[in-house]
């Protein structure tokens, strides 16, 4: 019998499997995309002398006649509607079940309910408060549970950050960083297992990412990931221990081998020098709203702008990134609605790459037992600079 795979945090797998993912979720973008499209005109009808209409793919239809349970006891707008419509996508159906609509955490234990639901469904996507719930869940649960957000990981948002970079790739200067890594040139097109040609991922060079803010569950994720994909990570936050990474996380850095390549200050500006990518999240989570008038102090200078950047030293075509849903104390409008910005096609991002982890660990059941060296035809990892 095979074991059941969950996924926690990005931490859980390999820097080839977080790019099997990413290369798997652009591939279901762009197979997907034509379907939902406008319908092409009727044959004949003068529209459709001019523009042919494109060659539809079907995307995996790995969720055919399944349910997807979405447990969510926290808020959520993009998570939710992204997991929503790639269920859709993947012939299968997302039954969201909020914290006033099941028994869940009132009336019935986590244990009880991973089994009655997994017993129901072919996959769980779990928002839950502490980190533990989620390990609970997926403790006891039939089928595989997938963390949608918990008090110290958000693997999903991480890889929507990845695809956007990659899709991005052109706006980044092409010189090499001290690792001495320079992009190959681009291929136009590549083949993704026997389904002909697609426009391939576009590589990514090693990029300088700086995150201003708390150290919330985006951050975390991104600790245990962007150094494994040879980029270099700079981190901001307040003095106080409570703005840093707790334990568990150093722990994974640790068990990784990339607590070192983690550089971290209280100074915002010295966090975004040479940074490509600047990225911050809200200072005040689901759950902290007592604590707001004192991070709001904590925080005081850690407003991501122009003159930030500019005196910190970031890159001149520095680009910036935030998961949103975004405070102005944060970044201010001129960064977030400004042509550095990348937070609308982020959040976009959002359904491919859940869409990708729903065929793969909910559909397939292969995302932790294969692929964890293979990449598909011409696809490759950037070097650790470490
Ligand atoms: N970024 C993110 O997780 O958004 P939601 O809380 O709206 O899902």
């Amino acid at each position: 019998m095979r074991p059941v795979p969950h996924l926690m945090s990005l931490a859980d797998l390999t820097a080839a499997q977080i790019h099997w993912i990413i290369i798997h979720a652009h591939y279901l973008k762009q197979t997907s995309l034509p379907w939902l499209a406008p319908q092409a005109a009727a044959p004949g009808t003068s529209a459709a002398l001019y523009k042919k209409p494109p060659p539809l793919r079907m995307p995996s239809q790995s969720l055919f006649n399944k349910s997807i349970a979405l447990l969510f006891s926290k808020r959520s707008t993009r998570t939710r509607v992204a997991a929503e419509t790639a269920t859709v996508l993947l012939g299968g159906r997302a039954l969201f079940l909020g914290r006033e609509d099941i028994q869940l955490g009132v009336n019935e234990s986590l244990r009880d309910s991973a089994r009655v639901i997994g017993g129901m469904c072919e996959g769980i996507f779990a928002r839950v408060g502490a980190h533990e719930e989620i390990e609970e869940l997926a403790q006891h649960s039939p089928v595989p549970v997938l963390n949608a957000l918990s008090s110290l990981w958000h693997p999903t948002q991480v890889l929507a950050d990845l695809l956007t970079l990659h899709e991005h790739a052109q706006l980044f200067s092409a010189t090499p960083n001290e690792s001495g890594f320079a992009p190959s040139a681009p291929t136009p097109t590549q083949h993704v297992r026997g389904k002909g040609k697609l426009p391939r991922l576009p590589p990514l060079r090693p990029l300088t990412v700086a995150y201003v803010g708390d150290s919330a569950n985006v951050l975390h994720d991104m600790l245990v990931t962007y150094p494994r994909l040879g980029h270099t990570i700079r981190v901001a936050s307040p003095e106080n221990e409570k703005y840093r990474a707790p334990k568990p996380v150093w722990d994974r850095l640790v068990q990784l081998g990339i607590e070192k390549d983690i550089f971290w200050t209280a100074d915002p500006r010295e966090a975004v020098h040479g940074a490509d990518l600047v990225v911050t999240d809200t200072w005040i989570s689901m759950g902290q709203e007592a604590e707001k008038e004192q991070r709001l102090k904590d925080f005081q200078g850690y407003q991501v702008t122009e003159q930030l950047c500019r005196e910190g030293g970031a890159k001149p075509d520095w680009k910036f990134m935030h998961c949103l849903p975004r405070k102005e104390h944060e970044v201010d409008d001129e960064v977030f609605y400004g042509p550095r910005s990348l937070v609308f096609p982020e959040a976009d991002n959002r359904k491919w790459t859940i869409m990708a982890l729903f065929d793969l660990l909910f559909g397939k059941w292969d995302l932790l037992e294969q692929k964890k060296d293979i990449l598909p035809d011409g696809a490759t990892i950037p070097k650790a600079s470490s």
